[in-house]
């Protein structure tokens, strides 16, 4: 995020300060507006940006089992509130042709795709096209349990457990691939 865009986020924040009631030049507050700036900056910073810092190896082992990197923490922003939303994602793919990606790249991939406002389904949903681009792997799974603060803290202010939300594609599509797949997450 640029100067500009910052500043305007400051100006931003000033204003609803000062739209809900509060005094933007209290003690407390006076650096509330650039701290908000430097916060959204960072909760938004893959906005216009590509995910582009990987690379695909090629192991020695043709037929790979199933890579699974489980339970990554993530944190986004709900696109209808602007409220946080986190929970773990757990992401399993088959590799195909020996093609693997380094696995602290998924976990990196999991916070690039939460660092903009979005939905927990969208998400899950980039997570796994944005690894079936990289890598074109015989399946992938992405499994992603989160709380929504917009719906603990306010409007409905129920604690609906968390929620779940998945992606299968490729092998992961068969029922019995599926269901080994789940086991293993839950066994290992
Ligand atoms: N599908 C989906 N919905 C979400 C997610 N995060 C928040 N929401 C929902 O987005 C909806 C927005 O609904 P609206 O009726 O436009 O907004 P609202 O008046 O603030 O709704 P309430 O939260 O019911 O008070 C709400 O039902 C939220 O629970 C998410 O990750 N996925
Ligand atoms: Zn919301």
């Amino acid at each position: 995020m640029n100067e500009q865009q910052q500043q305007k986020i400051e100006s931003a924040v000033k204003d609803i300060l000062t739209a809900v009631g509060e005094d933007p030049t209290r003690e407390g507050l006076i650096e509330t507006p650039k701290r908000v700036a430097k916060m959204y900056a960072e909760v938004f910073s893959s906005l216009n940006r590509e995910f582009t810092n990987y690379k695909v190896f090629n192991s020695d082992v043709q037929d790979n089992g199933t890579v699974i990197v489980r339970d990554i923490p993530f944190y986004s922003m709900c696109e209808h509130h602007l409220l946080p939303f986190f929970g773990r994602v757990t992401v399993a793919y088959v590799p195909r042709d020996g093609k693997i990606i380094g696995l602290s790249k998924i976990p990196r991939l999991v916070d690039f795709v939460a660092s903009r406002p979005s939905v927990q389904e969208n998400v899950t949903h980039q997570i796994g096209v944005q690894l079936d681009e990289i890598l074109h792997p015989k399946g992938i799974a992405v499994i992603a349990d989160a709380r929504h603060m917009c719906m603990e803290m306010r409007g409905v202010k129920k604690q609906a457990g968390s929620t779940k939300t998945t992606y299968y594609r490729g092998v992961f599509k068969d029922p019995t691939a599926k269901r080994e797949l789940l086991d293993e997450i839950r066994l290992s």
